[in-house]
């Protein structure tokens, strides 16, 4: 079967997977040069690196396609002593295969030119056109505490996810190794074992493959979600943030269907590429507020990774995630993510304890 995304994908792997090395270097470092953003939220210089590497690969290849992403450049501009250490990052980071960095278009020529990358991501998105989606690093604060985080990419087309890819450098590769909410310190020993990139392409299923430093990795496997025969077997995951989804609603909707396992607490999108390959069962994000809006970035590729796995994914309300309304997710309320048959029955819970009338 010849994609019809395959230029798309490739590059979109190949983008995240070089952004991914960048990532990791801050991460193993202890200085991460965090600053707080104005909703004192963290971001760091892993961040702003990822971002810029990511929206030069796609501009060198697709230079009428929009970017809506995470970060902006204003502070750097006041800020030189992080303007540099990011440029230093920057420069300094290549894949180590030169067809495919040749592929990528090569370096960003100046430390200025960087900042005008950056924030070449501000589209505002909508319902028309190729729209690129980025989240350079997500689950910052897992970043950050040394636990799990996803360089995540989408391409939207009128408003529909048609790819997805997810690069979970602490993630173990093995599709069945069992979750755990400390893998990302585990992840410490660079012996392989630790880097996966999931990728989806609408109509085409999904897959996880090794995450590398050079050329795409051959050995890529589909991945399906695990079917949930018995409820009481079954666990969600969900975020670490007590403040980032209702931990209290999601305690009694547990209870009420029968699930008697711990949730599994874990940072960024790696959630949505757990669930798709089979490894948790029920990814729930469940509003703290009325007034906080989902971002596009923070969903667009899992919510495509775990529909080409097998899953079904709403809001609180049972509507489809819908992506064409700016960068946010303004038309929905929280996230449901399960295997297609079990769906219905989750959000049906979710509504009782929720006092949604369906
Ligand atoms: N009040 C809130 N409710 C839900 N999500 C929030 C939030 N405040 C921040 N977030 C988002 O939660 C994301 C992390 O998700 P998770 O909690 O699943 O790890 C953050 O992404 P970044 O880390 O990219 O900023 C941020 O966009
Ligand atoms: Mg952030
Ligand atoms: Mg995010
Ligand atoms: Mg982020």
């Amino acid at each position: 079967m010849t994609s019809n995304y395959a230029k798309e994908l490739e590059i979109a792997q190949l983008a995240v997977q070089r952004a991914a090395i960048l990532t990791k270097r801050v991460f193993h470092e202890k200085a991460k040069g965090t600053v707080s953003k104005d909703d004192k939220s963290p971001v760091t210089i892993g961040d702003f690196g990822a971002q810029a590497l990511i929206i030069s690969a796609l501009k060198a290849n697709f230079p009428q396609d929009e970017v809506v992403a995470e970060e902006e450049a204003a502070e750097l501009r006041t800020n030189s002593d992080l303007q540099s250490q990011i440029w230093e990052l920057v420069k300094s980071t290549q894949l180590n295969d030169t067809a495919a960095e040749t592929l990528l278009g090569g370096a960003i020529p100046s430390s200025e030119a960087m900042l005008d990358v950056i924030d070449q991501g501000n589209s505002k998105g909508g319902k028309t056109g190729r729209i690129w989606t980025i989240d350079p690093i997500d689950g910052t604060k897992g970043f950050l505490r040394g636990g799990q985080y996803a360089v995540c990419l989408a391409l939207l087309q009128d408003g529909d996810v048609k790819v997805g890819v997810l690069g979970c450098p602490n993630l173990p590769v093995d599709d069945s190794a069992p979750l755990s909410a400390d893998i990302g310190t585990n992840a410490k020993d660079d012996d392989g074992k630790f880097g996966v990139l999931f990728s989806a392409v609408q109509a085409e299923g999904a897959t996880s493959r090794p995450l590398t430093t050079g050329a795409l990795s051959r050995d890529s496997k589909k991945i399906s979600m695990k079917p949930i025969a018995d409820m009481s077997a079954a666990s969600f995951c969900e975020s670490v943030e007590a403040g980032h989804s209702n931990q209290s609603d999601s305690a009694k909707i547990a209870e009420k269907l029968g699930i008697t396992k711990h949730s599994v607490r874990m940072d960024s999108q790696a959630k949505y590429g757990s669930i798709a390959r089979g490894a948790g069962d029920i990814y729930l994000r469940l509003p703290t507020s009325k007034t906080y809006q989902e971002k596009i970035w923070d969903h667009a590729a899992g919510d495509l990774i775990v529909r080409e796995a097998g899953g079904q994914v709403t809001d609180t309300l049972g509507r489809r995630l819908d992506f064409s309304v700016g960068r946010t997710l303004a038309s929905n309320s929280g996230v449901i993510a399960a295997p297609a048959a079990v769906h219905g029955q989750v959000l049906a819970v979710v509504q009782e304890v929720l006092g949604i009338k369906a």
